[in-house]
Protein backbone atom coordinates (compact mmCIF):
# COMPACT_ATOMS: atom_id res chain seq x y z
CA UNK A 1 0.00 0.00 0.00
CA UNK A 2 1.44 3.25 -0.37
CA UNK A 3 2.75 5.54 2.18
CA UNK A 4 0.89 8.70 1.64
CA UNK A 5 -2.49 9.68 -0.44
CA UNK A 6 -3.17 11.88 -3.25
CA UNK A 7 -4.17 15.12 -0.94
CA UNK A 8 -0.86 17.00 -0.26
CA UNK A 9 -0.94 20.48 0.82
CA UNK A 10 -1.47 22.07 4.20
CA UNK A 11 -1.07 25.72 3.55
CA UNK A 12 -2.06 27.97 0.87
CA UNK A 13 0.30 28.72 -1.77
CA UNK A 14 1.77 32.27 -3.66
CA UNK A 15 4.02 31.74 -6.23
CA UNK A 16 6.02 35.23 -7.96
CA UNK A 17 7.50 35.91 -10.33
CA UNK A 18 8.48 34.98 -13.63
CA UNK A 19 6.10 32.73 -15.62
CA UNK A 20 6.84 31.40 -19.08
CA UNK A 21 3.99 28.43 -20.65
CA UNK A 22 2.76 27.82 -23.61
CA UNK A 23 -0.60 29.06 -25.33
CA UNK A 24 -0.40 27.92 -28.23
CA UNK A 25 1.73 25.20 -30.90
CA UNK A 26 3.93 27.97 -31.85
CA UNK A 27 3.67 30.53 -28.98
CA UNK A 28 5.33 30.90 -25.26
CA UNK A 29 3.71 33.62 -23.40
CA UNK A 30 5.95 35.58 -21.11
CA UNK A 31 4.22 36.84 -17.90
CA UNK A 32 7.45 38.83 -15.68
CA UNK A 33 6.57 40.33 -12.29
CA UNK A 34 3.40 38.12 -12.10
CA UNK A 35 1.65 35.81 -8.97
CA UNK A 36 -0.38 32.48 -8.65
CA UNK A 37 -2.35 31.40 -5.90
CA UNK A 38 -2.60 28.24 -5.61
CA UNK A 39 -4.65 26.44 -3.17
CA UNK A 40 -4.47 23.79 -0.36
CA UNK A 41 -6.02 21.59 -3.08
CA UNK A 42 -3.10 22.13 -5.07
CA UNK A 43 -5.20 24.35 -7.65
CA UNK A 44 -4.72 27.41 -9.41
CA UNK A 45 -7.54 29.88 -8.03
CA UNK A 46 -5.79 33.58 -9.13
CA UNK A 47 -3.42 34.52 -11.79
CA UNK A 48 -1.78 37.99 -11.60
CA UNK A 49 0.18 40.13 -14.02
CA UNK A 50 -0.03 43.24 -11.97
CA UNK A 51 2.26 42.89 -8.96
CA UNK A 52 5.78 43.79 -10.42
CA UNK A 53 7.44 40.89 -8.25
CA UNK A 54 6.20 42.53 -5.43
CA UNK A 55 4.88 40.05 -2.85
CA UNK A 56 3.03 42.70 -0.57
CA UNK A 57 1.22 43.97 -4.05
CA UNK A 58 0.28 40.48 -4.85
CA UNK A 59 -0.78 39.82 -1.74
CA UNK A 60 -3.08 42.95 -1.19
CA UNK A 61 -4.47 42.36 -4.32
CA UNK A 62 -4.99 38.72 -4.67
CA UNK A 63 -6.10 37.53 -1.12
CA UNK A 64 -9.17 39.46 -0.16
CA UNK A 65 -10.93 38.02 -3.30
CA UNK A 66 -9.90 34.67 -2.26
CA UNK A 67 -11.16 34.29 1.60
CA UNK A 68 -10.47 31.90 4.60
CA UNK A 69 -6.90 30.85 4.42
CA UNK A 70 -5.41 33.26 2.49
CA UNK A 71 -3.30 36.30 4.87
CA UNK A 72 0.19 36.60 5.52
CA UNK A 73 1.49 33.96 7.57
CA UNK A 74 -0.95 31.66 6.56
CA UNK A 75 0.21 31.33 2.83
CA UNK A 76 3.66 29.66 1.93
CA UNK A 77 5.63 31.97 -0.45
CA UNK A 78 7.72 30.82 -3.17
CA UNK A 79 9.41 33.98 -5.30
CA UNK A 80 11.69 32.99 -8.33
CA UNK A 81 15.13 35.32 -7.87
CA UNK A 82 15.81 37.39 -11.20
CA UNK A 83 16.56 35.16 -14.20
CA UNK A 84 14.51 32.39 -12.53
CA UNK A 85 11.24 31.50 -14.28
CA UNK A 86 8.60 28.96 -13.49
CA UNK A 87 7.40 26.42 -16.42
CA UNK A 88 4.84 23.79 -16.66
CA UNK A 89 6.24 20.16 -15.54
CA UNK A 90 6.89 18.20 -18.81
CA UNK A 91 4.36 15.85 -19.28
CA UNK A 92 6.50 11.89 -20.52
CA UNK A 93 4.07 10.42 -22.84
CA UNK A 94 5.76 7.14 -23.13
CA UNK A 95 8.10 5.84 -20.99
CA UNK A 96 8.93 1.82 -19.62
CA UNK A 97 9.72 2.47 -16.11
CA UNK A 98 10.44 -1.21 -16.41
CA UNK A 99 13.24 -0.36 -18.79
CA UNK A 100 15.40 2.06 -16.90
CA UNK A 101 18.58 0.42 -15.69
CA UNK A 102 18.99 -0.14 -19.72
CA UNK A 103 19.20 3.13 -20.83
CA UNK A 104 22.06 3.74 -22.70
CA UNK A 105 22.80 -0.36 -23.59
CA UNK A 106 21.56 -0.53 -26.85
CA UNK A 107 24.68 -1.40 -29.25
CA UNK A 108 23.57 -1.43 -32.70
CA UNK A 109 20.29 -3.07 -32.52
CA UNK A 110 17.06 -2.21 -34.01
CA UNK A 111 13.68 -3.12 -32.39
CA UNK A 112 12.69 -6.70 -32.57
CA UNK A 113 16.44 -7.88 -32.08
CA UNK A 114 16.45 -5.20 -28.76
CA UNK A 115 13.30 -6.24 -27.53
CA UNK A 116 15.16 -10.10 -27.33
CA UNK A 117 18.82 -8.96 -26.38
CA UNK A 118 18.15 -6.27 -23.57
CA UNK A 119 14.65 -5.89 -23.13
CA UNK A 120 12.21 -8.95 -22.43
CA UNK A 121 15.17 -10.67 -19.60
CA UNK A 122 15.22 -7.14 -17.87
CA UNK A 123 11.33 -6.95 -17.52
CA UNK A 124 10.83 -10.39 -16.68
CA UNK A 125 13.29 -10.06 -13.97
CA UNK A 126 11.46 -7.21 -12.12
CA UNK A 127 8.96 -10.15 -11.51
CA UNK A 128 11.68 -9.90 -8.22
CA UNK A 129 10.02 -7.35 -5.59
CA UNK A 130 13.11 -5.86 -4.11
CA UNK A 131 14.57 -5.47 -7.70
CA UNK A 132 11.15 -3.71 -8.92
CA UNK A 133 11.25 -1.83 -5.95
CA UNK A 134 14.58 -0.40 -6.95
CA UNK A 135 14.13 0.02 -10.43
CA UNK A 136 10.68 1.84 -9.43
CA UNK A 137 11.80 3.91 -6.81
CA UNK A 138 14.94 5.35 -8.79
CA UNK A 139 12.97 5.98 -12.08
CA UNK A 140 9.97 8.24 -10.20
CA UNK A 141 12.71 9.97 -8.54
CA UNK A 142 14.99 10.65 -11.88
CA UNK A 143 12.35 11.80 -13.95
CA UNK A 144 11.08 14.32 -11.04
CA UNK A 145 14.26 15.75 -10.84
CA UNK A 146 14.14 16.03 -14.57
CA UNK A 147 10.70 18.24 -14.24
CA UNK A 148 8.34 15.49 -15.16
CA UNK A 149 5.60 15.65 -13.22
CA UNK A 150 3.18 13.23 -15.12
CA UNK A 151 4.06 10.31 -16.93
CA UNK A 152 2.51 7.70 -18.84
CA UNK A 153 4.79 4.47 -17.76
CA UNK A 154 4.49 0.67 -18.81
CA UNK A 155 5.49 -1.59 -16.13
CA UNK A 156 5.77 -5.49 -17.11
CA UNK A 157 3.18 -8.16 -17.18
CA UNK A 158 3.73 -8.78 -13.23
CA UNK A 159 0.85 -7.27 -11.28
CA UNK A 160 2.29 -7.28 -8.19
CA UNK A 161 5.66 -5.09 -9.78
CA UNK A 162 3.11 -3.17 -11.65
CA UNK A 163 1.03 -2.43 -8.70
CA UNK A 164 4.11 -1.23 -6.07
CA UNK A 165 4.83 1.33 -9.35
CA UNK A 166 1.63 2.78 -9.03
CA UNK A 167 1.73 2.89 -4.96
CA UNK A 168 5.53 4.67 -5.45
CA UNK A 169 4.28 6.83 -7.90
CA UNK A 170 1.15 8.14 -5.46
CA UNK A 171 4.12 8.00 -2.65
CA UNK A 172 6.40 10.43 -4.36
CA UNK A 173 3.76 12.33 -5.62
CA UNK A 174 4.48 11.63 -9.36
CA UNK A 175 1.20 12.24 -11.67
CA UNK A 176 1.34 8.90 -13.55
CA UNK A 177 -0.81 6.49 -15.81
CA UNK A 178 0.71 3.03 -14.89
CA UNK A 179 0.04 0.13 -17.08
CA UNK A 180 0.64 -3.47 -16.90
CA UNK A 181 1.99 -5.22 -20.16
CA UNK A 182 -0.51 -7.45 -21.92
CA UNK A 183 1.66 -9.88 -24.69
CA UNK A 184 0.45 -13.42 -24.75
CA UNK A 185 2.41 -14.25 -28.79
CA UNK A 186 5.23 -16.60 -28.90
CA UNK A 187 6.87 -12.77 -30.51
CA UNK A 188 8.11 -12.99 -26.84
CA UNK A 189 9.73 -15.64 -24.78
CA UNK A 190 7.97 -18.22 -22.80
CA UNK A 191 9.04 -17.59 -19.80
CA UNK A 192 7.42 -13.29 -20.20
CA UNK A 193 4.41 -14.08 -21.96
CA UNK A 194 0.81 -14.33 -20.12
CA UNK A 195 -0.16 -17.65 -20.41
CA UNK A 196 -3.73 -17.02 -22.42
CA UNK A 197 -6.28 -14.32 -22.80
CA UNK A 198 -8.15 -14.72 -20.13
CA UNK A 199 -5.10 -15.10 -17.94
CA UNK A 200 -3.77 -11.66 -19.17
CA UNK A 201 -7.49 -9.82 -19.13
CA UNK A 202 -7.84 -11.01 -15.39
CA UNK A 203 -4.17 -9.85 -14.49
CA UNK A 204 -4.89 -6.17 -16.09
CA UNK A 205 -7.90 -6.10 -14.09
CA UNK A 206 -6.35 -7.00 -10.98
CA UNK A 207 -3.56 -4.27 -11.79
CA UNK A 208 -7.05 -1.94 -12.66
CA UNK A 209 -8.65 -2.36 -9.48
CA UNK A 210 -5.13 -2.06 -7.17
CA UNK A 211 -5.06 1.57 -8.58
CA UNK A 212 -8.57 1.92 -8.02
CA UNK A 213 -8.40 1.35 -4.05
CA UNK A 214 -5.14 3.40 -3.94
CA UNK A 215 -6.20 6.64 -5.50
CA UNK A 216 -10.13 6.03 -6.13
CA UNK A 217 -10.75 9.62 -7.54
CA UNK A 218 -7.55 9.23 -9.87
CA UNK A 219 -6.53 12.42 -8.50
CA UNK A 220 -2.43 11.44 -9.11
CA UNK A 221 -2.37 7.93 -10.79
CA UNK A 222 -4.73 5.94 -12.99
CA UNK A 223 -4.50 2.70 -14.74
CA UNK A 224 -3.93 2.34 -18.34
CA UNK A 225 -5.28 -0.67 -21.31
CA UNK A 226 -1.40 -1.75 -22.20
CA UNK A 227 -1.29 -4.32 -25.07
CA UNK A 228 2.70 -3.88 -25.76
CA UNK A 229 1.89 -3.74 -29.71
CA UNK A 230 -0.31 -5.71 -31.82
CA UNK A 231 3.12 -8.52 -32.35
CA UNK A 232 2.50 -9.31 -28.57
CA UNK A 233 -1.49 -10.20 -28.82
CA UNK A 234 -3.11 -12.64 -30.12
CA UNK A 235 -6.09 -11.93 -31.90
CA UNK A 236 -8.72 -13.02 -28.71
CA UNK A 237 -6.25 -10.61 -26.89
CA UNK A 238 -6.84 -7.90 -29.14
CA UNK A 239 -10.29 -8.28 -29.32
CA UNK A 240 -10.70 -9.03 -25.01
CA UNK A 241 -8.59 -5.80 -24.73
CA UNK A 242 -11.02 -3.30 -26.85
CA UNK A 243 -13.90 -4.76 -24.79
CA UNK A 244 -12.08 -3.73 -21.59
CA UNK A 245 -11.42 -0.27 -23.21
CA UNK A 246 -15.02 -0.18 -23.90
CA UNK A 247 -16.20 -1.20 -20.49
CA UNK A 248 -13.94 1.06 -18.42
CA UNK A 249 -13.53 3.83 -20.58
CA UNK A 250 -9.42 3.59 -19.35
CA UNK A 251 -7.10 5.39 -21.80
CA UNK A 252 -4.91 2.80 -23.97
CA UNK A 253 -1.31 2.77 -24.80
CA UNK A 254 0.47 0.99 -27.29
CA UNK A 255 3.27 0.97 -29.98
CA UNK A 256 2.75 1.35 -33.77
CA UNK A 257 4.45 1.56 -36.78
CA UNK A 258 7.92 2.06 -35.10
CA UNK A 259 10.15 -0.43 -37.15
CA UNK A 260 9.86 -1.61 -41.10
CA UNK A 261 10.39 -5.38 -39.85
CA UNK A 262 7.43 -4.74 -37.11
CA UNK A 263 5.33 -3.30 -39.89
CA UNK A 264 6.15 -6.44 -41.73
CA UNK A 265 5.87 -8.71 -38.92
CA UNK A 266 1.82 -7.35 -38.38
CA UNK A 267 0.69 -7.96 -42.12
CA UNK A 268 1.81 -11.34 -41.81
CA UNK A 269 0.32 -11.59 -37.86
CA UNK A 270 -3.34 -10.34 -39.05
CA UNK A 271 -4.57 -10.87 -42.20
CA UNK A 272 -7.65 -8.71 -43.31
CA UNK A 273 -9.55 -12.64 -43.49
CA UNK A 274 -8.85 -12.70 -39.86
CA UNK A 275 -9.50 -9.53 -38.07
CA UNK A 276 -12.09 -8.02 -40.83
CA UNK A 277 -10.12 -4.66 -40.97
CA UNK A 278 -10.43 -2.26 -43.33
CA UNK A 279 -7.26 -2.85 -44.82
CA UNK A 280 -3.92 -4.98 -43.64
CA UNK A 281 -2.28 -1.44 -42.01
CA UNK A 282 -1.34 -1.71 -38.86
CA UNK A 283 -3.43 1.32 -37.95
CA UNK A 284 -6.64 -0.68 -39.27
CA UNK A 285 -5.91 -3.32 -37.02
CA UNK A 286 -6.16 -1.70 -34.20
CA UNK A 287 -9.15 0.09 -34.72
CA UNK A 288 -10.45 -3.39 -36.31
CA UNK A 289 -10.30 -3.99 -32.13
CA UNK A 290 -11.45 -0.94 -30.93
CA UNK A 291 -8.20 0.11 -29.97
CA UNK A 292 -8.10 3.17 -31.68
CA UNK A 293 -9.87 6.07 -29.91
CA UNK A 294 -9.48 9.38 -28.25
CA UNK A 295 -8.14 7.90 -25.49
CA UNK A 296 -5.49 5.91 -27.62
CA UNK A 297 -1.68 6.92 -27.14
CA UNK A 298 0.08 5.67 -29.88
CA UNK A 299 4.20 5.90 -29.50
CA UNK A 300 6.09 6.35 -32.19
CA UNK A 301 4.30 6.97 -35.64
CA UNK A 302 7.48 7.18 -37.92
CA UNK A 303 5.88 4.76 -41.12
CA UNK A 304 2.65 5.70 -41.61
CA UNK A 305 0.58 5.99 -44.37
CA UNK A 306 -1.34 9.09 -45.91
CA UNK A 307 -4.51 7.13 -44.93
CA UNK A 308 -3.42 5.31 -41.51
CA UNK A 309 -2.44 9.56 -40.20
CA UNK A 310 -6.00 10.14 -41.80
CA UNK A 311 -7.69 7.32 -39.63
CA UNK A 312 -5.70 8.66 -36.66
CA UNK A 313 -6.83 11.73 -36.91
CA UNK A 314 -10.36 10.80 -37.19
CA UNK A 315 -10.59 8.65 -34.32
CA UNK A 316 -8.82 11.40 -32.42
CA UNK A 317 -6.09 9.03 -31.24
CA UNK A 318 -2.94 11.14 -30.15
CA UNK A 319 0.53 10.40 -30.81
CA UNK A 320 3.42 10.30 -28.37
CA UNK A 321 6.94 11.44 -30.38
CA UNK A 322 9.70 9.50 -29.16
CA UNK A 323 13.03 11.01 -30.83
CA UNK A 324 15.64 9.88 -28.76
CA UNK A 325 14.68 6.32 -29.05
CA UNK A 326 14.08 6.50 -32.65
CA UNK A 327 17.26 7.41 -33.45
CA UNK A 328 19.04 4.98 -31.06
CA UNK A 329 17.66 2.03 -32.22
CA UNK A 330 17.40 3.78 -36.25
CA UNK A 331 13.36 3.10 -36.23
CA UNK A 332 13.52 6.08 -38.40
CA UNK A 333 12.14 9.96 -38.58
CA UNK A 334 8.62 10.54 -37.21
CA UNK A 335 6.98 13.49 -39.27
CA UNK A 336 5.46 15.44 -36.63
CA UNK A 337 4.52 18.48 -38.83
CA UNK A 338 2.96 15.96 -40.94
CA UNK A 339 0.81 14.88 -38.04
CA UNK A 340 0.27 17.91 -36.86
CA UNK A 341 -1.14 19.70 -39.96
CA UNK A 342 -3.72 16.74 -40.14
CA UNK A 343 -4.82 17.80 -36.86
CA UNK A 344 -3.39 14.58 -35.05
CA UNK A 345 -2.14 15.24 -31.43
CA UNK A 346 0.76 15.12 -30.64
CA UNK A 347 2.98 14.95 -27.46
CA UNK A 348 6.62 13.70 -26.19
CA UNK A 349 7.89 10.25 -24.86
CA UNK A 350 11.48 9.72 -23.86
CA UNK A 351 10.54 6.13 -24.87
CA UNK A 352 13.27 5.04 -21.68
CA UNK A 353 15.21 2.49 -22.43
CA UNK A 354 14.66 2.44 -26.22
CA UNK A 355 15.50 6.24 -25.78
CA UNK A 356 18.72 6.92 -23.60
CA UNK A 357 17.33 9.49 -21.47
CA UNK A 358 14.86 9.87 -19.02
CA UNK A 359 14.68 13.90 -19.45
CA UNK A 360 11.75 15.41 -21.38
CA UNK A 361 14.03 18.21 -21.98
CA UNK A 362 16.73 16.17 -24.48
CA UNK A 363 13.22 14.66 -26.23
CA UNK A 364 12.22 18.43 -26.79
CA UNK A 365 15.71 19.00 -28.25
CA UNK A 366 16.11 15.65 -30.09
CA UNK A 367 12.99 16.46 -31.49
CA UNK A 368 14.14 20.13 -32.64
CA UNK A 369 16.99 18.22 -34.23
CA UNK A 370 14.99 14.74 -35.91
CA UNK A 371 12.86 17.78 -37.26
CA UNK A 372 15.65 19.01 -39.22
CA UNK A 373 16.72 16.23 -40.57
CA UNK A 374 13.12 15.91 -41.98
CA UNK A 375 13.67 19.00 -43.37
CA UNK A 376 16.41 18.25 -45.02
CA UNK A 377 15.31 15.23 -46.61
CA UNK A 378 12.99 17.88 -48.65
CA UNK A 379 10.38 18.80 -46.40
CA UNK A 380 11.49 22.78 -45.27
CA UNK A 381 8.15 23.33 -43.64
CA UNK A 382 9.21 20.25 -40.71
CA UNK A 383 11.45 22.32 -38.90
CA UNK A 384 10.24 22.69 -35.26
CA UNK A 385 10.84 25.91 -33.04
CA UNK A 386 11.89 25.65 -29.44
CA UNK A 387 8.24 26.79 -28.98
CA UNK A 388 6.69 24.31 -30.87
CA UNK A 389 8.71 21.26 -28.80
CA UNK A 390 8.08 23.17 -25.64
CA UNK A 391 4.20 22.92 -26.28
CA UNK A 392 4.63 18.94 -27.32
CA UNK A 393 6.45 18.25 -24.16
CA UNK A 394 3.71 20.36 -21.70
CA UNK A 395 0.27 21.38 -23.44
CA UNK A 396 0.52 18.49 -26.39
CA UNK A 397 2.02 16.13 -23.81
CA UNK A 398 -1.27 17.07 -21.42
CA UNK A 399 -3.83 16.26 -24.79
CA UNK A 400 -2.29 13.00 -25.29
CA UNK A 401 -2.62 11.56 -22.03
CA UNK A 402 -6.33 12.99 -21.50
CA UNK A 403 -5.08 15.18 -18.70
CA UNK A 404 -5.97 19.03 -20.53
CA UNK A 405 -8.40 20.32 -18.40
CA UNK A 406 -6.13 19.53 -15.41
CA UNK A 407 -2.28 20.51 -16.30
CA UNK A 408 0.11 21.79 -18.77
CA UNK A 409 -0.07 25.60 -18.31
CA UNK A 410 -0.80 27.87 -15.62
CA UNK A 411 -4.50 29.12 -16.10
CA UNK A 412 -7.24 29.50 -13.07
CA UNK A 413 -8.98 25.80 -12.77
CA UNK A 414 -5.64 24.06 -13.79
CA UNK A 415 -3.14 22.42 -10.63
CA UNK A 416 0.07 23.24 -9.53
CA UNK A 417 2.25 21.29 -11.85
CA UNK A 418 5.17 23.63 -12.15
CA UNK A 419 9.51 23.38 -12.23
CA UNK A 420 11.32 26.13 -11.28
CA UNK A 421 14.11 26.93 -13.76
CA UNK A 422 17.42 28.34 -13.26
CA UNK A 423 19.95 29.44 -15.30
CA UNK A 424 23.55 30.26 -14.72
CA UNK A 425 23.94 33.94 -14.65
CA UNK A 426 27.94 35.18 -15.77
CA UNK A 427 29.46 37.62 -13.21
CA UNK A 428 32.10 40.18 -14.20
CA UNK A 429 34.54 38.29 -13.53
CA UNK A 430 33.25 35.60 -15.66
CA UNK A 431 32.18 33.61 -12.71
CA UNK A 432 28.65 32.39 -12.60
CA UNK A 433 26.78 33.24 -9.68
CA UNK A 434 24.81 32.18 -7.12
CA UNK A 435 26.27 28.47 -6.82
CA UNK A 436 25.41 27.90 -10.24
CA UNK A 437 28.79 27.11 -11.46
CA UNK A 438 27.80 23.79 -12.18
CA UNK A 439 25.32 24.03 -14.80
CA UNK A 440 25.74 23.74 -18.41
CA UNK A 441 23.74 27.10 -19.26
CA UNK A 442 25.88 30.36 -19.45
CA UNK A 443 23.54 33.51 -19.13
CA UNK A 444 25.45 36.42 -19.66
CA UNK A 445 22.97 39.08 -19.05
CA UNK A 446 22.09 40.82 -22.71
CA UNK A 447 20.03 37.76 -24.10
CA UNK A 448 16.68 37.95 -24.37
CA UNK A 449 13.91 35.94 -22.94
CA UNK A 450 13.23 34.27 -26.12
CA UNK A 451 17.34 33.47 -26.07
CA UNK A 452 17.18 32.32 -23.00
CA UNK A 453 14.67 29.74 -23.22
CA UNK A 454 16.09 28.88 -26.80
CA UNK A 455 20.00 27.85 -24.62
CA UNK A 456 17.81 26.04 -22.13
CA UNK A 457 16.09 23.93 -24.98
CA UNK A 458 19.95 23.32 -26.23
CA UNK A 459 22.00 23.04 -23.30
CA UNK A 460 19.85 22.43 -20.30
CA UNK A 461 19.81 19.42 -18.16
CA UNK A 462 18.42 18.70 -14.43
CA UNK A 463 21.15 21.16 -12.96
CA UNK A 464 18.52 23.81 -14.00
CA UNK A 465 15.41 21.97 -12.60
CA UNK A 466 15.61 23.42 -9.05
CA UNK A 467 12.47 22.71 -6.98
CA UNK A 468 9.13 20.53 -8.85
CA UNK A 469 5.89 20.58 -7.71
CA UNK A 470 3.23 18.69 -8.65
CA UNK A 471 -1.05 19.41 -7.42
CA UNK A 472 0.67 21.53 -5.42
CA UNK A 473 3.25 19.59 -3.49
CA UNK A 474 6.88 20.40 -3.82
CA UNK A 475 8.39 16.84 -4.61
CA UNK A 476 11.46 18.19 -5.99
CA UNK A 477 14.53 20.41 -4.90
CA UNK A 478 17.89 20.77 -6.03
CA UNK A 479 20.24 20.66 -3.51
N1 LIG B 1 10.51 1.20 -28.27
C1 LIG B 1 9.84 0.12 -27.93
N2 LIG B 1 9.06 -0.46 -28.85
C2 LIG B 1 8.38 -1.55 -28.50
N3 LIG B 1 7.52 -2.31 -29.21
C3 LIG B 1 7.11 -3.29 -28.39
N4 LIG B 1 7.68 -3.20 -27.17
C4 LIG B 1 8.46 -2.13 -27.22
C5 LIG B 1 9.32 -1.51 -26.27
O1 LIG B 1 9.47 -1.95 -25.13
N5 LIG B 1 9.98 -0.40 -26.69
ZN1 LIG C 1 8.06 2.05 -26.00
Amino acid sequence: MATTTAQNNLKNQLFVGSFIHSKKLNQLEYLHGASVCVDKNGKIVAVDTQCAGDVKKAAATLYPTLGEGWSEGEVVVQVAKEGQFFFPGFIDTHIHASQYPNVGIFGSSTLLDWLNTYTFPLEASLAEPAKARKVYTRVVRKTLSHGTTCAAYYATKDVASTNLLADLCLAAGQRALVGRVCMDTPLSPEYYRDESPAQSIAATRASIAHIARIDPAMALVRPVITPRFAPSCSIPLMQALGALAAETDLPIQTHISENKNEIALVRELFPVAATGAADDSYTAVYDAFGLLSSRTILAHAVHLSEAEADLIALRGAKVSHCPCSNSAITSGAARVRWLLDKGVCCGLGTDVSGGYSPSVLEAARLAALVSRHVAMGGDEAAKLTVEEVLFLATRGGAEVVGLEDKVGGFEVGKEWDAQLIGLGSVGEDGAVEDGDEDGNVDVFGWESWEERVAKWVYNGDDRNTRKVWVRGRLVHERK
